[in-house]
């Protein structure tokens, strides 16, 4: 497998006379955990549904592993995690975790294998048997992480997963998938309104401007890797968090 997980160019994306993306480049190496920050209606979720094949660019280029988002989301490449859980109330965690498996038609013992694999992971391995009406917003949300990786993807997509949790929820999910993505081979692709959460979670920060939305600038993080969430006090935490919000304000006054 090549090094680069996405690669556009050019991107456009109008709805109309919306320009929801314009003239976006936008690389992603395979390992990277990259978030995109910016405003509201900036385009972070177009980029993201780009890369998912959810919604068709209207210009550029753009690969996914090499090949079109279609034949990517056909060879299973990624896991789709959403703002919202959207487990099923009526299955059990793991039923909701097992679900894409039932659908690929995976034998019965791999798919409660790889359910208590990724609930393991997630630390929910305890509350495979409950249903998702049973388990607080953050356990939820854990699950439907659980869920998103089943597939065994490489590259993990995340639209603000964590936007509707209370801050101390979100800290600790923040720091279970730093710890994820630093014991495994997962490009993950973050979007984010929190300076802080891209700052601590990524190796590097794309901020994005609104109409039309457009990429500001592409932010390296130097931040060493197993980092806790002390790290929040440090010097280089603050310096990196200013940068993005310079970014973000450069990003503004241009609109
Ligand atoms: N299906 C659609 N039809 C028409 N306009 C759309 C559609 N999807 C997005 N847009 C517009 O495209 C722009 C970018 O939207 P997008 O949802 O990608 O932004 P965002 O940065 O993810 O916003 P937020 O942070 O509020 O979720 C917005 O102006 C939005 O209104």
């Amino acid at each position: 497998m090549s090094d680069t997980v996405v690669e556009a160019r050019n991107l456009d994306l109008a709805f109309g006379d919306v320009a929801a993306l314009s003239n976006v480049d936008f690389t992603v190496a395979r390992g990277d955990f990259v978030s995109l920050i910016g405003p509201s209606g900036c385009g972070k979720t177009s980029l993201l549904r780009v890369v998912a094949d959810l919604a068709q660019p209207t210009g550029g280029t753009i690969l996914v592993n090499g090949t079109s988002p279609h034949a990517a989301r056909l060879a299973r490449a990624y896991g789709y995690v959403f703002q919202a859980p959207a487990l099923l109330p009526w299955r059990t965690v793991e039923r909701n975790v097992t679900l894409p498996l039932e659908i690929i038609g995976l034998p019965k013992d791999e798919q409660r294998a790889r359910a208590a694999q990724q609930l393991d992971a997630v630390g929910l391995g305890a509350f495979k048997r409950k249903f998702p009406w049973q388990l607080s917003g953050g356990m939820q949300q854990r699950a439907s992480i659980a869920r998103a990786l089943s597939l065994q993807p490489s590259l993990l997509l995340m639209d603000e997963p964590f936007g509707a949790l209370d801050e101390i929820t979100r800290d600790g999910l923040n720091l279970r998938l730093l710890r994820l993505w630093e014991a495994t081979n997962l490009t993950v692709i973050f979007v984010t309104h929190s300076i802080e959460e891209a700052a601590f979670l990524s190796s590097r920060i794309v901020v994005m401007s609104a109409r039309p939305g457009r990429i500001v600038e592409v932010i390296d993080s130097d931040l060493p890797r197993g980092r806790d969430l002390d790290i929040r006090d440090d010097a280089r935490f603050h310096a990196l968090a200013g940068r993005v919000r310079t970014a973000l304000r450069a990003g503004h006054s241009y609109a």
